[in-house]
């Protein structure tokens, strides 16, 4: 799998129930910065189980076909502990700017978490902004990074 993001490739976003309002919002983020992204659902606020469009988000990622995963539930805990069960997969619960900026910069992370009930919309956009703008640093944490496979 790639580590550094090409986002001439497409997004893998999916959500919950409470994460659906802002993956629609997010989507037009996406869509209006020119970029690629394929929808796992859910499709509605009908409440719905998070394991069920986590799983495919993180297999897209985790096949290398995706630049990189967005996913929302009501904490994010659900979809980042579903998503991580994937080798390759580095999900990351982010819920502030330089949280979302160390994930990528530190941590290589590969999928947004977002936890939709506890930030606000302009809160999600920046945070999808700065994962795709922040490049990986390498160095020191390339190392951490290669450890966390087991
Ligand atoms: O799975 C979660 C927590 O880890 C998500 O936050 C879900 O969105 C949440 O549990 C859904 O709760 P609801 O009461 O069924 O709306």
């Amino acid at each position: 799998m790639d580590t550094n993001f090409d986002i001439k490739k497409p997004v893998a976003i999916g959500a919950d129930h409470a994460g659906f309002e802002y993956k629609q919002l997010l989507i037009s983020f996406l869509e209006g910065k020119g970029l690629l992204f394929k929808d796992f659902g859910t499709h509605s606020t009908d409440s719905a189980d998070y394991p069920d469009f986590a799983h495919p988000v993180a297999a897209a990622v985790e096949s290398g076909d995706y630049a990189f995963g967005i996913l929302l539930c009501g904490s994010a805990n659900g979809v980042a502990i579903t998503a991580n069960k994937h080798r390759g997969v580095r999900a990351a619960i982010c819920w502030e700017q330089e949280i979302a900026e160390l994930a990528r910069k530190h941590n290589d992370a590969n999928i947004l978490c977002i936890p939709a009930r506890f930030v606000t919309e302009a809160v999600a956009e920046e945070l999808v902004a700065i994962f795709i703008a922040t490049e990986f640093e390498g160095g020191r944490h390339a190392a951490r990074v290669a450890k966390i496979s087991c």
